[in-house]
């Protein structure tokens, strides 16, 4: 199904240099994002996550191939490991923002007001900036975001730099402004980061080598009770989901977890026969996917596949 709201990459070849032999940094990328979707972009260093997030803000655009921009808006929110502020304090940050954009003045303090709150800065928001915590300064570009009122948010490893407590922070105030509607595409190293969205997108050197479900990232062909994981090769083609749009070229497999069922004596219980994507691409999956895994290989039979260590607990106790 095509949607026109979608924004679409067709066969997105990008270059960061303009030197004739320049490498490119994405090859032949064929991507739909539906508004409303949460993404997770994850990859080795190098494998070109932040010059995807950088050419979908329209910040690089040395590219061949087609992009339909869809839902994204002119000005585009990114929170990055270290963010530029051009107020001294959050609230001179976000008013001078509002301003940029021609909001209505007697509107402003009340939009920057409700945005700091919504991310807990109220009782910070005439703090110096240089006087905040990194996961505050977080929440002060968050709340920029907010306040701009963005259908997409971009966030490139905004969490890399944090504290467990800040990038929980951080987190759930993307969450917050998500469920209210907003897409969000999330760049990060951190594996545990992958279960907050329905889709990961996995890359390697400049290649989508996967886009499916954080299940099937994490369990690869442990799906094999409900579906074809692991039928096919991992690199080089994308790992791709039914529930894509019919333009995703070049994918052969499926991502087919939420059909899956274990327990049924269908699994692959070996973990060495068989990588995961996740493992595939050199990391390895959160602590409550690696201890169902070996539960399952120990032939522990799960009702469903854990992703967090409550769901551990609950496939564990039988009712999960
Ligand atoms: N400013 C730049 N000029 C030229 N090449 C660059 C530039 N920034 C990155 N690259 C190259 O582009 C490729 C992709 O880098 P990119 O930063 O997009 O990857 P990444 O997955 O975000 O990496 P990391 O996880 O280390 O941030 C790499 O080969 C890198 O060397």
């Amino acid at each position: 199904m095509t949607l026109r709201n979608d924004i679409v990459l067709t066969n997105i070849t990008l270059y960061r240099s303009q030197s004739e032999d320049a490498v490119p940094v994405l090859k032949h990328m064929h991507l739909r994002i539906a508004e409303g979707e949460w993404i997770s972009v994850v990859g080795p260093n190098g494998s070109g996550k932040s010059s995807f997030a950088q050419f979908i803000a329209g910040v690089i655009d040395r590219a061949s191939g087609e992009f339909h921009r869809g839902f994204l808006p002119e000005i585009i929110p990114y929170v990055m490991q270290q963010n530029v502020f051009f107020g001294e304090t959050p609230w001179e940050d976000i008013v001078f923002q509002l301003e940029m954009r021609s909001e209505e003045p007697l509107a402003i303090p009340a939009i920057a007001e409700q945005a700091l709150a919504a991310v807990g800065l109220g009782t910070l928001m005439h703090q110096p900036l240089a006087q905040l915590s990194g996961g505050q300064k977080q929440l002060a570009a968050i709340a920029g975001c907010i306040a701009a009122k963005a259908p997409l948010l971009l966030f490139d490893e905004a969490t890399s730099m944090l504290d467990s407590s800040s990038r929980k922070l951080v987190l759930e105030a993307a969450l917050a402004l998500h469920h209210q509607g907003t897409s969000v595409i999330w760049l990060t190293h951190h594996m545990e980061e992958l279960v907050v969205g329905g889709r990961v997108v996995g890359l390697e050197q400049g290649n989508v080598i996967f886009d499916g479900t954080p299940a099937s990232f994490f369990y690869g062909d442990y799906l094999q009770g409900g579906g074809v994981l692991g039928s096919g090769s991992f690199g080089g083609s994308s790992l791709h989901d039914d529930s894509q749009d019919d333009t995703l070229g070049g994918g052969s497999l499926h991502d087919v977890s939420q059909n899956c069922t274990l327990g049924d004596g269908s699994l692959d219980g070996d973990p060495q026969a068989s990588l995961s994507p996740c493992e595939l691409l050199g990391f390895s999956p959160p602590y409550p996917v690696q201890v169902a895994r070996e539960l399952i290989r120990q032939g522990v039979p799960l009702p469903s596949l854990p992703l967090t260590s409550a769901q551990l607990a609950e496939a564990v106790a039988g009712d999960g």
